[in-house]
């Protein structure tokens, strides 16, 4: 359970739910300190778990996945800039190069995509450990959307091109 005065409520925008105080007016991603997380377990399954049409309690939003990608821009991406860079000018053959260094490094179990995506995607989602939450068909674009619902949990994808520039996708959920 949660301390009093404070509740759990659903973030639409980022489909994940957030810790609300009515008496204080805060609002907060943590469970707030003195939450007896386990009991908050059962509650979050009880209370934010989505039936399917077989009955079953799932997590997972009917018709969704979760995945984390890294994304590195090119000059001919359809915004060739980032957080990381103002301007992006590298040429769609120097990205693939570094994707393909990314891709080798994540398989050869030296990092993981979501530790590279932190310093390397050139999406807003890299402060997420590139993190796109849940989406469904016709949210993203169609080659990534294609790649990504190929994958199984767990899986990654090979380098996956959009025109938002090259992707490596991994499906979490
Ligand atoms: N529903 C969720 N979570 N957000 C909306 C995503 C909209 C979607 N975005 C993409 O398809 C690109 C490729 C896969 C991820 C993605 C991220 C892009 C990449 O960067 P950009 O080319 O935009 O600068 N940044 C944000 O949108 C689209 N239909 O354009």
């Amino acid at each position: 359970g949660l301390p009093p005065g404070w509740e759990v409520r659903h973030s639409n925008s980022k489909n994940l739910p957030y810790y609300f105080n009515s008496n204080e007016k805060v609002s907060r991603w943590e469970p707030p300190s003195g939450t007896d997380t386990e009991k908050l377990k059962h509650y979050m399954a009880a209370h934010h778990s989505a039936t399917s049409r077989s009955g079953a309690a799932v997590g997972v939003p009917e018709g969704k996945i979760r995945a984390a990608h890294l994304l590195v821009k090119h000059r001919d991406s359809r915004r060739p800039k980032s957080w990381r860079e103002n301007e992006i000018t590298r040429s769609k053959e120097e990205a693939y190069e570094i994707i393909r260094g990314h891709e080798k490094r994540i398989k050869s179990g030296e990092t993981a995509l979501g530790e590279l995506a932190l310093t390397d995607s050139d999406c807003s989602s890299a402060r997420k450990r590139g993190d796109l939450g849940y989406f469904g068909h016709g949210d993203m674009q169609k080659e990534f959307e294609d790649a990504a619902f190929g994958l199984q949990v767990g899986e990654m994808s090979g380098v996956v091109e959009t025109a938002s520039g090259l992707h490596l996708i991994e499906r979490l959920e």
